[in-house]
Parts: C-alpha cells; structure tokens; sequence
C-alpha cells in the first residue's frame, strides 16, 4: 500500500473512508463557492449521480488501459462522489458495510443460484 516515496505511513482505509463521509455530511448546507461538495449537492440528485457514472467510467477506462497509478486516482475520485451520493441520499455508509459484511464467506456463485431458484 502507499508509493512508498511520501514516507507517510497510510492511513488505515476505514478511517479514511470515515473521515471523508463525515467531511462530505459537514458540507450540506455549505458555500458552493468554496466548497466543491456543497457546490455538487446544490446542483441535485441527478447530477452527483452523473459525476459517479463519469467517474466510474474514468475508472474503467484507465482499468483496461492498464495504467495502475491513473485507476488508483480515478477510483479515489469515484468513492469520493460515491459517498457524495450517498450524504444527499441519507445513506450511513455503516448500512453498506454491514451487508458487505452479511455476505462475508457467501460465495457470489452459490447467492445467484439461490437467486434463481
Ligand atoms: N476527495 C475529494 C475529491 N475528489 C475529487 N474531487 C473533486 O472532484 C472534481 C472532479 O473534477 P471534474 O472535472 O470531473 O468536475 P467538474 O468539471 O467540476 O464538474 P462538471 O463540469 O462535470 O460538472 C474536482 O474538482 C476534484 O477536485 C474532490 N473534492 C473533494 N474531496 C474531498 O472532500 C473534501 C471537501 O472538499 P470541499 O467540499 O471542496 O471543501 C476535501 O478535503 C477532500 O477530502
């Protein structure tokens, strides 16, 4: 993890993840002048969820091409404006990780076929 050149220690996901959706809730009601996010959530539903499609998009692009460094910051960009999507929502990001952590140890496999029949 890391580039190894900043000679930063990472910060652990979680918490980093944390730590930009309770950055990205404090912006409701923000400056879309100096705030990027406020200046997304005064724009509406319909454009954040655009931005995560582009960004999505960017993300898979740069996946194909096979260029490593620009996927890592194309996905940044992505969970970034995901999570924007989920603030304007009224999603907790605590409602996603715990049906990740539903499906722990269930095979993707096995739960379509129990979908199926
Ligand atoms: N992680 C991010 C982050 N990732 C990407 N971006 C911004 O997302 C934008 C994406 O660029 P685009 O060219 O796709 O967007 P655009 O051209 O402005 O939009 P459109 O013309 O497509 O509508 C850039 O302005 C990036 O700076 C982010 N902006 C903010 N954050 C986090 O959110 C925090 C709060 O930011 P503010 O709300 O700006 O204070 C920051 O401290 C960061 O932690």
């Amino acid at each position: 993890m890391g580039d190894g050149k900043s000679g930063k220690a990472p910060a652990a996901s979680a918490e980093v993840l944390d730590r930009l959706y309770a950055t990205v809730l404090s912006r409701k009601g923000g400056d879309p002048e100096s705030s990027y996010t406020a200046k997304l959530y005064s724009r509406g539903t319909a454009k954040i969820a655009q931005k995560v499609g582009e960004e999505a998009v960017e993300a898979i692009l740069e996946a194909v091409r096979g260029d490593k460094a620009a996927l890592a910051a194309e996905s940044a960009d992505l969970l970034y404006h995901l999570m924007v999507l989920w603030a304007d929502a009224g999603l907790d990001p605590a409602e996603v990780w715990e049906k990740l952590g539903q499906r722990e140890g269930t095979s993707g496999i096995d739960e379509k076929k129990a979908r199926k029949s």
